[in-house]
């Protein structure tokens, strides 16, 4: 086993351990990804609780169109929303996706959450000050996987600053170059959705 895939493992396996502390991954919910190689990921296999993911069997390699490279083991049912986002890009380097309540329940009432005026918007780097506006697509929850993700496609074809998006009542997709960015941007998109949340309360 490469030094690379093990350290990818326990990269992903801390990132789970805080989603969870922080109640982002409930049950067997969500799916993390990293890129191993050129054409090579590991993901989560499906069906794991992603806050005690195993080292052995929690983790299995796919390539580029998700096939499975280790027999024995079944990738995430969501593979398809992980593969487009390294097709697309030679530079993707990881790409999670959590089930936390606020992603849930922004994603039943609107149809895209625009940010403005916050600060930790500068978690992502091509953002460089409070006065500028994310704007977070959601997309409608499907179980064909390949459906969604040509539609997701689509949208960051034409919208490629994107930096994650919501599923209507199922969660979020972020993504970065490393592990430490991709979590980073879980963490400030959750911040934000919870700012957001707050505000509309107080609006009402
Ligand atoms: C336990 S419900 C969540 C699943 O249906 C799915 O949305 C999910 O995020 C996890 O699927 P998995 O196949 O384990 O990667
Ligand atoms: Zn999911």
């Amino acid at each position: 086993m490469s030094d690379m895939l093990q350290r990818l493992r326990d990269e992903l396996i801390v990132a789970g351990q805080f989603f969870h502390s922080r109640g982002w991954v409930p049950a067997t919910s969500s799916n993390f990804s990293a890129r191993l190689g050129a054409e090579t990921l590991l993901i989560t296999s499906s069906g794991q609780h992603k806050g005690r993911l195993d080292a052995e069997s929690g983790f299995l390699r796919v390539d580029l169109q998700g096939v499975s490279l280790d027999a024995d083991k079944r990738p995430s049912a969501e593979t398809g929303l992980h593969t487009l986002m390294y097709q697309r890009d030679p530079a993707m380097g990881c790409v999670l996706h959590t089930h936390s309540v606020n992603a849930t329940v922004l994603s039943m009432r609107q149809s895209q959450v625009v940010l403005e005026g916050y600060e930790v918007q500068k978690a992502f780097p091509s953002v460089d000050t409070h006065d500028s506006c994310l704007v977070i697509p959601v997309f409608p929850n499907s179980q064909d996987i390949p459906a969604l993700a040509q539609a997701v496609g689509l949208y960051l074809d034409a919208n490629p600053q994107t930096v994650g998006y919501l599923i209507r009542g199922h969660g979020l997709y972020t993504w970065g170059v490393t592990v430490a960015d991709a979590q980073r941007h879980v963490e400030a998109l959750e911040f934000l959705f919870e700012c957001y949340y707050r505000q509309l309360l107080l609006d009402r």
